[in-house]
């Protein structure tokens, strides 16, 4: 029996150790069954880590990890080595197996005496070799855990590698999801385009098949239209022969136009000269009587018409015998004119007569009327007539006449053109009716008579007319101017001539023939004479005046008649001024206008017996003025 002691502490420690050998060896087994050493579970959790790969990529690469069951492995450099030994059970686990071999099972430790010094040192130096063997163990397991760590850290590398690649991947992922988020996105816009196409192309279909529908109809219609046109053409075809057939006819009847134009102004002409004609057979100082009304229209027995003739009237004057033994006598006086005319008759029958001598102005002969008789005969009625149509007179009437056989005459290429004037003579004093300026400066006037043998007025209104309602309103005019002057002095309109005057120019350029005329229509002053015993001072003169110029009247007719070497036109201002009116080259017509009361017997004898001798002049051939 050794006296050395058998230490119980070193047993206890032994035996915890062997207690955490066996302790630890179960959980190494595990760790080693659960876990493949090589592949630490650090690759699993990375790899398995379902964090996205930013947060995986934020976590530190050397993290210490814990495995299933395993003591702490710190791969961080500074720390790793002691760790490892403290944490390594495996080896640990082996050499405590071996001490427990050594020692008998069920003893525990020994305590050596303190003089047990041999057994101290033997115990000692199995400590040694225990620690020794620990160390050996450890420094195996050191080894083993280098080779480990570098495994791992290739392993962790290889996965440092791998995740980076898993994250480039994650990242084209990524770019192609964002890739494919604009391609969803396109599909979207494509598919929302394809919606509103697929409506669009609904409508066009519609649209379609109403065109389709129209066009057939179109189609139909054209069928038709081909139809017409074919027998337009047919009729195009046989108009365009017909025009041919006509524009030869047209051609035919051109000339034939020009032709029968020759013919229409040759015939003009010839109609001129045949109406020239017939006016001087009529004879070329013409007197026509008319007998005015009664108040009740009819006429007085002292006046007989012959009811089958139109041109004779006889006064007749029942005188009574002086004796008284006898029976009264009758003494008439036959008159006879190239009409007379009755107190029925129409303004209208008047101027019927005397239209021909209107025409006659127009075809380039200068033409004389005008009214002779006492004052309130029917000189102005019967030269203007009054407002109303049918109790017109001469002058509205006349004027009518050429401006509507002026226009007639266009058609044959005549042009016409017109100038007025009116002007009054009282007590030898010419004064402008067409005068509209202050009367305060109303111009005096003289005749002229210039190289060509034209007479004008100085200072005279000549307006050019252009139309029958112009010359109605100068008439209209004269007349106020009249009735203005009449008002100053009681009733001079009866004591004075009124002489409306139209120029006529006619111009037919294509024939180059010209003509050029006068119309003068008179209102003379009331012929009747006064008892010389009654006449004073102004009313003297006035007489004297008128009795002057209607006699020198007479004497010029009379001078003309008798084809005299000297007519005293320039006697009086009336003859003067008519001079052209009442020569060879013109065409007179005087009315003698009647009183049918038998008061006016004495002055009815006296205008009679003057027109009378008017009527019996013969004024010499009238040639148109033509140039
Ligand atoms: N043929 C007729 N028919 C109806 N009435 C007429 C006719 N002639 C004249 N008279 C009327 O007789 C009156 C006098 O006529 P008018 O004034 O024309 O005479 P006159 O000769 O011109 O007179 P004066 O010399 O004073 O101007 C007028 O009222 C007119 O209307």
């Amino acid at each position: 029996m050794s006296r050395l002691p058998v230490m119980s502490t070193k047993r206890v420690l032994t035996s915890s150790s062997s207690e955490n050998s066996q302790d630890m060896a179960p959980a190494q087994k595990k760790m080693r069954k659960d876990q493949d050493p090589q592949k630490p579970q650090t690759a699993t959790t990375i790899i398995g880590d379902k964090r996205p790969p930013a947060a995986a990529a934020r976590a530190p690469l050397y993290r210490p990890v814990r495995g299933a069951g395993a003591a702490t492995v710190a791969v961080a450099p500074s720390r790793g080595v002691p760790k490892q030994v403290k944490a390594s059970s495996a080896p640990k686990a082996a050499s405590v197996k071996q001490q427990a071999v050594t020692k008998p099972a069920g003893t525990g430790p020994t305590r050596r005496q303190p003089w047990d010094l041999k057994g101290k040192v033997s115990d000692m130096e199995s400590k040694i070799r225990t620690y020794q063997t620990k160390i050996k163990s450890l420094s195996e397991d050191n080894e083993v855990l280098k080779g480990s760590l570098a495994q791992s850290k290739t392993k962790a590398a290889e996965l440092e590698r791998e995740v980076e690649r898993q994250r480039r991947k994650i990242s084209e992922f990524e770019q192609e999801q964002q890739r494919l988020y604009g391609v969803q996105n396109e599909l979207e816009k494509v598919s929302s385009e394809k919606n509103v196409l697929q409506k669009e192309l609904s409508n066009l279909e519609q649209k379609y098949k109403v065109n389709e529908t129209l066009r057939e109809s179109q189609e139909m219609e054209l069928q038709t239209l081909k139809m017409k046109q074919s027998v337009q053409e047919t009729t195009m075809a046989r108009l365009q022969a017909t025009l041919k057939e006509t524009e030869e006819v047209v051609t035919s009847l051109k000339e034939t136009v020009a032709h029968q134009k020759d013919e229409l102004h040759a015939g003009e002409m010839e109609r001129r000269q045949l109406h020239n004609t017939i006016q001087e057979l009529k004879g070329n100082i013409r007197v026509f009587c008319r007998v005015r009304p009664l108040e009740d229209g009819g006429l007085t027995k002292h006046i007989q018409l012959a009811p089958s003739d139109n041109k004779s009237i006889i006064l007749a004057k029942t005188e009574e015998s002086h004796t008284g033994k006898t029976a009264d006598t009758q003494k008439n006086y036959h008159f006879s004119f190239d009409r007379v005319f009755g107190p029925q008759a129409s303004q209208l029958e008047i101027f019927d007569e005397i239209s021909l001598l209107v025409q006659s102005a127009l075809d380039g002969y200068n033409v004389c009327c005008f009214a002779y008789g006492q004052t309130g005969s029917g000189k102005t009625y019967t030269m203007e007539g009054e407002e109303v149509d049918d109790t017109r007179g001469v002058i509205p009437r006349a004027v009518q006449q050429i401006f509507r056989a002026g226009a007639k005459l266009q058609s044959q290429g005549w042009e016409f053109s017109f100038t007025a004037s009116f002007v009054e003579i009282y007590n030898e004093t010419l004064r402008d009716l067409l005068y509209s300026g202050k009367a305060s400066k109303r111009p005096e006037h003289e005749i002229r008579k210039a190289a060509n043998n034209e007479v004008t007025v100085t200072n005279l209104t000549y307006e050019k007319v252009y139309t029958e309602d112009q010359v109605l309103g100068l008439i209209a005019l004269a007349k106020e101017n009249r009735s203005t002057a009449q008002t100053a002095l009681n009733d001079r309109s009866s004591r004075s001539h009124s002489v409306f005057q139209l120029q006529i120019e006619g111009v037919n350029s294509g024939r180059d023939v010209k003509c050029k005329s006068t119309l003068c229509l008179v209102d003379l002053a009331g012929s009747e004479r006064m008892v010389k015993s009654q006449s004073q001072g102004e009313r003297f003169k006035e007489m004297t005046s008128i009795n002057s110029s209607l006699s020198n009247l007479g004497i010029v007719i009379t001078s003309l008649a008798n084809k005299e070497s000297h007519v005293p036109y320039r006697n009086t201002k009336l003859t003067y001024l008519l001079q052209n009116c009442l020569g060879g080259n013109s065409k007179t017509l005087m009315f003698v206008n009647i009183s049918p009361e038998p008061d006016s017997f004495g002055e009815t004898l006296n205008s009679l017996r003057f027109a009378s001798k008017v009527n019996d002049c013969v004024i010499g051939t009238a040639s148109s003025n033509k140039k």
